[in-house]
């Protein structure tokens, strides 16, 4: 079924998911349309798996409805169930099977032709590992395979919940390679869960960070930088840190912070070549030994660290 572009795949209304006492997912409503690639971040418990687990029909809704492509698990799993799949942190393969050999056992469950084995090998450059054993694949090849398996039927919707969690940087970069190809290619609908901020600044359109089962805010990386902040990040590393107190007393100053493991200062300013204008004439006059100083533009690192200031340990 062809559907419109800008058409709502998935529909949350005021859903809410308890566990006993404990509310994992708070009277969430979220809209997610065709094609688009969303985060969902945040800290541990935050209840981002618990949502994707309701969205993949493994758990149900105590309060609130979801709709999943106009359907409802409900009512409708046979469908949903062809058209939605999922990569979980780890997968598990049978060691001595081939990748050729699971694939196409995966793909005979879904009754697709070899050819289709073939195709998503292809998508996830594993073609050259077509006659390794499964046990001897290394991390990322391995979530590569889970990959594949999982766009055998070309699901409409993709369910990647911390995809690349353990996986050394190149690899992980790699992998996002691929899953930004897939999204472009094959317009799939994709949902991660990551703790990966530049996971989700890298791959995402939108980005929602969860916190205690609430979507605390959501948007564009853009919307998220410049909505919730304005300014420059200056950072710093001294090791007199209250020689410089007077510092953070200046206008131009939002937020300070000092790490005293690594000795670093990190300050929020509106306006960072003034402040480093008078950051030299401070230490100049008062003495003061700074080195490492860096003025940058924010990340979703910086928002996340500001949003953790003020709500997450709350
Ligand atoms: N089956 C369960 N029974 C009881 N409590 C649960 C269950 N599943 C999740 N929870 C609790 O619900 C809350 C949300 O958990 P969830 O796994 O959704 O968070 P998360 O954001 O995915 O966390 P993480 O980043 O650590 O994976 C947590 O407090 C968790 O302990």
């Amino acid at each position: 079924m062809k559907m419109a572009a800008n058409e709502k795949v998935i529909e949350f209304k005021g859903v809410t998911k308890r566990f006993k006492d404990l509310t994992a997912v708070n009277d969430v409503s979220l809209d997610i349309h065709r094609g688009e690639f969303i985060a969902l971040l945040g800290p541990n418990g935050a209840g981002k798996t618990t949502l994707v687990e309701m969205i993949e029909g493994l758990k149900q809704p105590d309060a609130g409805s979801i709709r999943i492509l106009g359907k409802e698990w409900a009512r409708d799993e046979a469908f949903l169930r062809m058209r939605l799949s999922g990569v979980l942190q780890e997968t598990l393969f049978i060691g001595k099977l081939r990748v050729d050999e699971t694939v196409n056992l995966f793909a005979s469950f879904y009754k697709r032709p070899r050819s289709r084995s073939d195709e998503v090998l292809e998508l996830v450059e594993l073609t050259g590992k077509r006659k390794a054993l499964v046990e001897g694949l290394s991390g990322g090849q391995r979530q590569r395979l889970a990959l594949a398996i999982a766009m055998l039927n070309e699901p409409e919707i993709m369910i990647l919940d911390e995809p690349t969690t353990g996986l050394d940087p190149q690899v992980r970069r790699g992998t996002w390679e691929i899953l930004r190809r897939l999204n472009r290619e094959t317009r799939s609908t994709m949902i991660l869960t990551t703790h990966y901020m530049e996971e989700a600044e890298f791959l995402c359109d939108r980005i929602c960070i969860m916190h205690q089962g609430r979507i605390l805010t959501q948007g564009t990386l853009d919307e998220l930088l410049h909505t919730h902040e304005p300014g420059e990040i200056v950072e710093y590393r001294v090791q007199n840190e209250q020689a410089c107190v007077e510092l953070r007393q200046n206008d131009n100053v939002i937020s300070y912070s000092y790490d005293q493991v690594s000795a670093k200062a990190r300050i929020l300013v509106h306006n960072g070549s003034d402040f480093l204008f008078r950051l030299s004439e401070f230490v100049r006059d008062h003495k003061i030994k700074i080195d490492e100083i860096v003025v940058r533009k924010k990340t979703l690192d910086d928002l996340f660290l500001s949003l953790a200031g003020r709500g997450f340990h709350e």
